[in-house]
């Protein structure tokens, strides 16, 4: 955030206004007139956010008028050693008062804040020239200001503001920049299922591509096809059966560690989001690579290299202003010069496991992979598998990318999703009763297996309804590839919503979470909702509602379910390929901790704070006090009124 301020901020602003004299020689030897030249900062701007358009457009809006205008005959040759100090004076006064004006415009149209002001001008000025066909003439139009990107709320909860303003479907400006913001079911059921192969990754995979490479989440369509066909097999029965028995090792060393703070008798404080990150690390480094942090009790250079490189992708993802692409900026940016050097930490450690595990290759089919014993497998990682895999002659990049790809998608998501399920469940004495008598009588002091979690119900609404109210990730981003017309869902205009090529959506599934049309009390935490069924005669038969017995076999309730309304791994051809490997391990962390120890919120629930990145975290940490539970006992019942849940409002 702090960099997008120094990017956009005033500073950059009245830059952007009044030219370099660089800029001012180049505008001249173009014989382009100066009081055009507002129009260049633009043009980087969009060329470095979004696809590029040919220049004319760019230095003109009235197109070849602009190279024959007063200004080509000002320009040409020998004017400054002619010019009177009148002519300069005028000259310069000609020069500065549009970007004077523009300034004076911008405040204007901030009223006052010149950040939001710049914004709304770049948004005019751009309309028609940078921005896609987005939704047609008939879209609700929502004005994003500068400040709803630096301020303290987090981006997403703005875009519930005006969903609940304007509806399923609108589009968002923010100066150059426009998205159309989806959060109805059966808008979003179109373009993650019906109409999949019209849209890639688009922004995200801009933001992505140095650190995930074509990674099976930014790939293009191209790329991911084959990927995906080779790596969704790896997470079959046996290999999560194996999984499992990995992540109760895991887990029994951070019993052991909050064992250790309680010995001295004291009642120790612990950041349980950290703990859950550490856990996550260690269970995704094991699982992916065969690999083993051990970062629950210390930190190791790769691991360190690992949170940088996440802080990193974050950070991008957060930042509206792309500065590291510009030249030299990995060189000359201390931030950017860590990252590179994370990155190369991290790549080297993978080139490694990499070239060992190719080294050791045997190659075996499909079937007889999975039909492994298991027991007798001293290495079942991905990385194992995807090498041993007949017909599977990834590079060592595309290897590389998509374990890259795993390890950044398998550890903050889960971690995310434990620490909020925590701190819900911390606030409800009925829940915790609720789940402690599941696991007191399916799981006891064992290490769950699936059959275990499978009778864990209770447990598993807890992590749905979690899920629910903090999607990871809020936003899934995606760009159209070809023109395409957008279901009108509900209430919207019956002809729907055009988008054109290139086009960049943003489909929130904290907003279609949350969403008053497909939820009942949507803001409130009830996770029995998941057993009832829910329908919106609204809707007029395009959404089926919530019916529990549409999900199949599956461990949570999901978007064939929820007909697209609960998308917490997504749907449809690039839904999440490590969803049971996550699910059953979240489950497993909650089971085994839950049944030893009592964690209690340090401070008021309504003192916590989100931050945003890829995922939804705390902004202060999950600060919690562990107490040793005595198995069999009930919950102590206080008085307790609604779960705090954190909300847009
Ligand atoms: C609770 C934890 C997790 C959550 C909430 C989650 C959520 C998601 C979501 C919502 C998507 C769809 C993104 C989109 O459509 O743009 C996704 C994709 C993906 N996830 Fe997960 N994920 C989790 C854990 C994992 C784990 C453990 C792995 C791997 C070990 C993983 C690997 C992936 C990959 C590779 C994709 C891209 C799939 C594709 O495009 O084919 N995720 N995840």
């Amino acid at each position: 955030m702090r960099a997008h301020r120094a990017a956009l901020g005033p500073g950059a602003a009245v830059a952007a206004t009044q030219p370099t004299a660089r800029s001012v020689a180049a505008v001249r030897r173009q014989g382009v007139a100066p009081c055009r030249q507002w129009t260049f900062p633009m043009a980087q701007l969009a060329a470095l956010r979004g696809p590029r358009l040919p220049m004319q457009h760019v230095l003109s809006p009235s197109g070849a008028d602009s190279s024959r205008g007063g200004g080509a005959g000002r320009g040409r040759g020998g004017i400054a050693c002619r010019a009177t100090l009148a002519e300069v004076l005028t000259g310069v006064g000609l020069f500065f008062t549009p970007g004077a004006l523009a300034c004076l415009y911008a405040l204007y149209l901030g009223k006052g804040d010149f950040g939001d002001g710049l914004s709304r001008l770049l948004t005019q000025v751009s309309r028609g020239y940078f921005q896609h066909n987005l939704g047609g003439d008939h879209v609700p139009i929502c004005d994003g200001k500068l400040s709803d990107l630096t301020g303290d709320k987090p981006l997403f909860t703005f875009l519930y503001d005006w969903f609940v303003r304007q509806g399923g479907v609108y589009k968002l400006e923010f100066g150059p920049k426009a998205f159309l913001v989806v959060s109805d079911p059966v808008v979003v059921r179109h373009i993650i299922k019906e109409n999949y192969d019209n849209y890639d990754k688009g922004v995200l995979a801009e933001i992505l591509e140095p650190i995930m490479g074509k990674g099976l989440i930014p790939a293009d369509l191209e790329t991911w096809k084959p990927r995906r066909r080779a790596i969704a097999p790896a997470f079959h029965k046996a290999f999560l059966e194996t999984m499992m028995e990995m992540y109760g090792k895991c887990t029994e060393r951070c019993i052991q560690k909050f064992d250790g703070l309680l010995s001295s008798g004291s009642t120790p404080t612990v950041d349980m989001e950290k703990e859950f990150l550490n856990l996550g690390l260690d269970i995704i480094g094991l699982g992916v690579f065969n690999v083993d942090f051990g970062s629950i009790n210390e930190e190791s250079p790769v691991i360190q290299a690992v949170y940088g490189v996440l802080k990193e992708a974050e950070h991008r993802s957060t930042t509206y202003f792309p500065y590291w692409d510009l030249p030299l900026a990995r060189y000359l940016v201390p931030r950017q010069r860590e990252f590179h050097a994370d990155l190369a930490v991290i790549n080297g450690c993978l080139d490694d496991l990499i070239s060992q595990a190719k080294s050791t290759r045997q190659e075996e089919d499909l079937e007889h992979l999975q039909n492994r014993d298991y027991s007798k497998v001293t290495d079942p990682s991905l990385l194992r598998f995807l090498v041993d895999l007949r017909g599977e002659d990834a590079s060592d990049m595309q290897l590389r990318d998509d374990l890259m790809t795993m390890l950044i998608a398998g550890h903050e998501t889960t971690a995310a999703v434990l620490t909020w399920s925590l701190f819900l469940l911390s606030q409800s004495s009925e829940w915790q009763q609720k789940v402690l008598d599941e696991v007191d009588d399916v799981v006891g002091d064992a290490v769950p297996d699936l059959e275990a979690i499978k009778g864990l119900p209770s447990l598993r609404a807890v992590l749905a309804e979690s899920l629910r109210l903090y999607p990871q990730p809020p936003i899934l981003i995606r760009r159209a590839l070809a023109d395409d017309v957008l279901p009108p869902g509900l209430g919207g205009h019956p002809d729907g919503y055009p988008v054109g090529k290139g086009a960049d959506l943003f489909i929130s599934s904290w907003n279609l979470h949350r969403s008053p049309h497909t939820w009942r009390d949507p803001h409130e935490f009830h996770p029995e909702r998941f057993s009832e069924t829910f329908t919106n005669d609204n809707f007029e038969g395009h959404w089926a509602g919530f019916d529990p017995s549409a999900g199949g076999n599956s461990l949570y309730p999901n978007e064939a379910s929820s007909d697209f309304a609960f998308i917490p791994f997504g749907g449809g051809a690039r839904k999440c390929v490590g969803d049971q490997f996550a699910f059953l391990e979240a489950a497993l962390i909650m089971a085994m901790l839950l049944r030893r120890f009592r964690f209690r919120l340090t401070g008021r629930p309504e003192d916590m704070r989100m931050a945003t990145g890829a995922t939804i975290h705390t902004a202060d940490g999950l600060m919690m006090t562990v107490e040793r539970r005595t198995p069999g006992g009930a919950v102590e019942a206080k008085e307790e009124g609604e779960v705090v849940v954190l909300s847009p409002a």
